[in-house]
């Protein structure tokens, strides 16, 4: 399966892909960059916005907008044309230590909103990330610890697993827990695949239809597909070394845009793409994306 290069985004970390299905656009940040991108895919129309902070990712809000994890806590962020953003804070974290910033996250099945936070040394291999659930507007609690670098939050079609993983390369885990739909309570925690000796770091991470749990292999060039029993059911190649995250999109909700990484300070001859979102089709549909509930 070939992937194709959508946009040329060159973004230096891209992740948090995320399909609007009433505006047939995917929705990403860059990291470092503070950016927010949209890409229309029947026009082809590109936009960005500039956030206040680094966003680790982003979730629909449903009052309209999208809900924002950055370095200080939440925001509300309403984009605008010709770049103008309105940025509301709704929840401020108390980080575990200083140099802290949120990561990779979603909204549960109910409108719950789960993002981990990491060290930005993330080199340092402190284990100080943290796992937050957001709720009812004014809820920002820390829920799980001993996190290096917490990333593919994703939920089972049903919404009763949740999963997890740490992309430090000393972890390289991905749990799975039995997940509380009614209380939003994450139980009995177990490891769903141990990474570390397949090819990649685990990255972000989306589950299709089927509960395949997709996860991008990060330094591999790959994005894998585990059953729901946590075995490995195929590997589909990106042209980069670095995917960071996937997202199922497109009209029929049966493409997977990955977003990727491209690395300050190196040769680059072999992944002239690095950066890029690609688009794949693996022949299996995603979900549509929870929205925050508030
Ligand atoms: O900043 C991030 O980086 C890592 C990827 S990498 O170690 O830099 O290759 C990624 O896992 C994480 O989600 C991201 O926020």
């Amino acid at each position: 399966m070939q992937a194709e290069l959508v946009v040329d985004a060159r973004n230096a970390t891209g992740e948090s892909p995320v399909w609007r299905p009433d505006e047939q656009a995917l929705y990403w940040v860059d990291i470092p960059a503070r950016r927010l991108h949209r890409w229309h895919t029947a026009s082809g129309g590109l936009s960005a916005w500039a956030t206040p902070e680094m966003t680790g990712c982003i979730a629909p809000h449903a009052q309209g907008g999208w809900l924002a994890a950055m370095e200080s806590g939440l925001f509300h962020l309403a984009p605008g044309s010709a770049g103008a953003l309105a940025a509301q804070p709704l929840a401020v974290v108390r980080h575990a230590q200083p140099g802290m910033r949120f990561n990779d996250g979603r909204c549960d099945r109910q409108g719950r909103f789960w993002a981990g936070t990491m060290l930005l040394d993330m080199a340092a291999g402190r284990h100080a990330g943290v796992l937050y659930c957001y709720q009812n507007n004014s809820d920002l609690a820390p829920r799980l610890d001993g996190f290096i670098v917490p990333n593919g939050l994703a939920f089972s079609p049903d919404g009763r697993t949740m999963y997890l993983s740490d992309s430090h390369p000393s972890v390289q885990k991905i749990w799975a827990f039995d997940y509380d739909t009614a209380s939003g309570t994450p139980s009995r925690r177990r490891l769903f695949v141990d990474m570390a000796p397949l090819p990649g770091r685990p990255d972000g991470a989306a589950v299709d239809e089927d509960g395949g749990y997709w996860i991008c292999g990060n330094d591999a060039g790959l994005v894998h597909r585990f059953t729901p029993a946590g075995q490995l059911d195929r590997s589909l190649p990106v042209p980069v070394k670095k995917p960071a995250m996937c997202a199922f999109g497109g009209p029929g909700l049966d493409t997977l845009f990955v977003t990727s990484i491209r690395p300050d300070g190196i040769d680059l001859s072999d992944q002239p793409l690095a950066g890029g979102v690609f688009a794949l089709h693996p022949g299996v549909r995603g979900l549509p994306e929870p929205a925050f509930a508030g």
